[in-house]
């Protein structure tokens, strides 16, 4: 890899990779967009990624975007998928080739242009969380740089105490599942306060008399699972935020530097062995590629192993973008998923 991510000292250099998750509707690209408007301001343009295929309008510029290299609705077309299976499919297509995103994303490390970079997910949180390729796609990126995961949770949407107990358990389940350090960002505090979802993460006594208030048959479960959930709570890190006034983006921004560095301390160690054990299944795979050739006619055929190496003359890493190779793009207006990636002039 062309970025070298390992300082002397061991520890991963930048850029500390955000991974963005949200229930459906509750803020995310909003959120991503803010976010990229605050930092530009504060002379920090994040390097931008857009991992959501079925996303028709974007408000932000992405730096690599999944929909210049996988066209989601012909992939619904061609394997005849409905929306939430095309979007897996879409992203099972695009993590074979993520490697060469991480290539790119070292150059930004070598040439020190963002300090943070941001992967916006689909709005179908469980297409991201649940699936081989959002897993592959996490490994990836944690086995390489900090990385840290922001879960966006709409305040507005979570008043209800079954909700609320809903959307912990889903952030919990993906923390377990992630093992990365893990920022909430209480979205949309500029039309509900945030007071009472912070007193319901505290005082068990509150949230359980907000809970006497619900006559759903949920209610004895959710008090049940309220307990267990304590010791999520205590451990952990959460910031009220409007992405769309843009409030407590500085303390939201201290919380990433402080994940950072509980990622160096307390995760870099694990993660670097995955990295290793990836190194050396790569090592074999390329091996035996290396052997069948030997042993082949000899005719000098040309193998394309998708490898990104260089970029164009006069280009800026950050106004690069992933895009299919020539011959891969279909003639239809759609498009068609391709298997390879090439950069655009
Ligand atoms: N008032 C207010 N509205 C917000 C805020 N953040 C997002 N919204 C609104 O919430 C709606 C959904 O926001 P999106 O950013 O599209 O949410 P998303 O999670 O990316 O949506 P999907 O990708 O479709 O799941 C939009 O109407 C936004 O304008 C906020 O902080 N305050």
């Amino acid at each position: 890899m062309d970025g070298e991510v390992e300082s002397e000292n061991g520890t991963m250099k930048s850029p500390v990779c955000l991974i963005v998750l949200g229930m459906a509707g509750s803020g995310k690209t909003t959120f991503v967009t803010k976010l990229d408007s605050y930092l530009r301001q504060h002379k920090r343009p994040p390097y931008l990624v857009n991992l959501d295929p079925a996303c028709k309008n974007m408000p932000y510029k992405p730096n690599i975007d999944i929909r210049d290299s996988v066209r989601y609705k012909q992939v619904m077309k061609k394997y005849h998928l409905g929306p939430n299976g095309a979007i897996v499919t879409s992203l099972n297509l695009y993590s074979t080739k993520f490697n060469q995103l991480l290539e790119l994303l070292g150059k930004v490390n070598v040439e020190n242009t963002h300090d943070i970079a941001v992967i916006d997910t689909p709005g179908q949180i469980e297409v991201f969380t649940w699936s081989a390729s959002g897993q592959i796609i996490t490994e990836c990126l944690a086995s390489t740089f900090p990385t840290v995961v922001v879960y966006v949770m709409d305040l507005e949407r979570s008043t209800s105490p079954v909700t609320f107990m809903s959307n912990m358990l889903y952030a919990c389940s993906v923390l377990y599942k992630a093992k990365l350090p893990f920022i909430i960002v209480l979205n949309k505090c500029d039309i509900v306060d945030p007071t009472y979802a912070i007193e319901w993460m505290h005082d068990f006594e509150a949230f359980s008399d907000a809970i006497e208030k619900e006559t759903s048959y949920m209610s004895n479960l959710t008090r049940t699972m309220a307990l267990t959930l304590d010791e999520f709570y205590n451990e952990l890190n959460y910031v009220p935020v409007s992405s769309l006034t843009g409030y407590n983006f500085d303390e939201f921004l201290k919380m990433v530097d402080t994940a950072a560095d509980e990622f160096q301390r307390e995760y870099r160690v694990e993660w670097e062995k995955v990295r290793k054990e990836k190194l050396q299944t790569e090592i074999t795979q390329l091996n035996s590629k290396l052997n069948s050739l030997a042993v082949s006619s000899g005719e000098g055929e040309d193998i394309n192993l998708g490898i990104i190496s260089s970029l164009s003359a006069g280009r800026e890493i950050s106004d690069v973008y992933l895009a299919p190779m020539a011959n891969e793009i279909s003639d239809d207006s759609e498009g068609e998923e391709v298997s390879g990636f090439n950069l655009n002039d």
